[in-house]
C-alpha cells in the first residue's frame, strides 16, 4: 500500500517559510501554510539557478491535526506562534525551530507534551523576500538536531520522527547532526559579531573585516567564550574568530538581517542574539559589558523609529 504523504505545517510566508514551502512541495509531503491573516499569497520563488516558480500554498485548514510544525519566524514570534497552534498539535508532534539567535528552546520546552519532540535548525542559506518575490540568494546548509530534554522512547514518536527526517531530506544541504547545540552556539557567535556591527553602522557584512572593529569583535567573542566554557562547550577563541571573519568575507556583499531590520524600521532579534549572551552571563555570574552595550545601542536605534 502506498504511504500517505507526510503532513507538514509551515508558519508564515516570510523568506525562510517560502524557501521551506518551495523545497517541500513534493508528492510525499502534504503542506499546510499558516498566515496571521488566514489567507495565503502567491509567492514568486527564484532558486539559486535563477529558475522561478509560483507557489500557491493552500490556506491553513484548522481541522487538521499537526504532526510536523515548522516554525521559520523571527525568534520573538516563535512563542506566540507556537501557543496559537498548540491546541492542534498531535500528541507525538515534531516541532522544528528555524530561527536565528537562541532562547526559543527554553521558551518552548516547558510547553511540550510528554511525547512531543523539539528540533532546532541552524540555517546558513541566504533567502531574501521583497514584496511577493522570494529569492534563494546564497547556497548554504541546514543542520538540525533533536533538542528535546528527557526524551522518552515511544514507538509512535519514533515513527513520526523518522517520517520528519525523510521529509527534511528534500531541503538543500540538510543534515541531521548530534552536536546541534554546538552549531547553534557557533551561529550565535557569528550573528553576535556581524549583526549589531552592520546594523549600527548600516554597512555590508564585509565591513566587519575592517581593522577598526577588531577590538570590538575580540571583546564580543571573549565574553562568548567565557560563557561557553562555563557550560562545558569548548570553543577555541582563534578558530571562532576565523569563522566569524570567513563568514563576513563570504557574505561580504550582503546586508545582515539586523542591518535590514534597522533599515526597514522593524524590530530586530537583538534580544535573542547579544541579549542571549547577556542573559546567560547573568545566570552564570559572568560579566558581559560589551554585549550589554551593543544590546542597548541596537535598542536605542529601534526605539528611534
Ligand atoms: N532570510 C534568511 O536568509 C535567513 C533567516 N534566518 C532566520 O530565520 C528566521 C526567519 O527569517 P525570515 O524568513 O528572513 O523572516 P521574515 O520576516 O521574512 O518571515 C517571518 C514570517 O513569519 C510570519 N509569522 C510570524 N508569526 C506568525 C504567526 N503567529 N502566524 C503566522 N505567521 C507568522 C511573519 O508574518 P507577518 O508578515 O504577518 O509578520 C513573516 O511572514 C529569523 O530568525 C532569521 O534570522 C536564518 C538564516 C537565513
Ligand atoms: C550569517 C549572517 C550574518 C549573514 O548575513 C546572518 O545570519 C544574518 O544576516 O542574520
Amino acid at each position: 500500500m502506498a504511504k500517505e504523504p507526510t503532513p507538514c505545517t509551515i508558519v508564515g510566508q516570510g523568506a525562510v517559510g517560502s524557501f521551506l514551502t518551495f523545497y517541500l512541495s513534493q508528492p510525499s509531503c502534504k503542506l499546510n501554510v499558516v498566515t496571521r491573516q488566514g489567507l495565503t499569497e502567491v509567492i514568486h520563488f527564484i532558486d539559486t539557478q535563477k529558475v522561478s516558480v509560483d507557489l500557491h500554498p493552500q490556506p491553513y485548514n484548522f481541522d487538521v491535526e499537526i504532526s510536523n510544525l515548522l516554525l521559520p519566524t523571527k525568534a520573538y514570534d516563535i512563542h506566540s506562534a507556537f501557543k496559537h497552534l498548540q491546541p492542534k498539535l498531535a500528541n507525538n508532534a515534531n516541532i522544528i525551530l528555524f530561527n536565528n539567535g537562541m532562547g526559543c528552546i527554553e521558551e518552548i520546552t516547558p510547553l511540550l507534551g510528554p511525547k512531543q519532540r523539539l528540533l532546532a535548525a541552524s540555517v546558513t542559506h541566504g533567502v531574501l523576500k521583497q514584496a511577493s518575490n522570494v529569492i534563494h540568494t546564497g547556497q548554504g546548509a541546514i543542520y538540525y538536531g533533536d533538542v528535546t530534554p528527557n526524551k522518552k522512547s515511544d514507538p509512535l514518536s519514533a515513527d513520526t520522527l523518522a517520517d520528519c527526517d525523510t521529509m527534511l531530506k528534500h531541503l538543500p544541504n540538510c543534515q541531521k547532526v548530534k552536536n546541534i547545540e554546538y552549531r547553534l552556539w557557533q551561529k550565535l557567535a557569528i550573528n553576535a559579531c556581524i549583526n549589531p556591527i552592520t546594523a549600527l553602522n548600516q554597512q555590508q557584512n564585509r565591513s566587519v573585516l575592517d581593522k577598526h572593529y577588531y577590538e570590538l569583535i575580540n571583546d564580543i567573542l571573549n565574553e562568548f567564550c567565557q560563557i561557553t566554557h562555563a557550560i562545558h562547550l569548548d570553543f577555541d577563541f582563534n578558530t571562532l574568530l576565523s569563522t566569524v571573519l570567513e563568514v563576513a568575507k563570504a557574505t561580504g556583499e550582503n546586508f545582515s538581517s539586523m542591518n535590514r531590520d534597522v533599515y526597514n524600521k522593524r524590530r530586530t532579534e537583538i534580544d535573542y542574539i547579544n541579549g542571549y549572551i547577556v542573559k546567560k552571563g547573568q545566570e552564570l555570574a559572568i560579566k558581559t559589558p560589551v554585549n550589554q552595550q551593543l544590546v542597548a545601542q541596537v535598542k536605542n536605534v529601534e526605539n528611534r523609529v
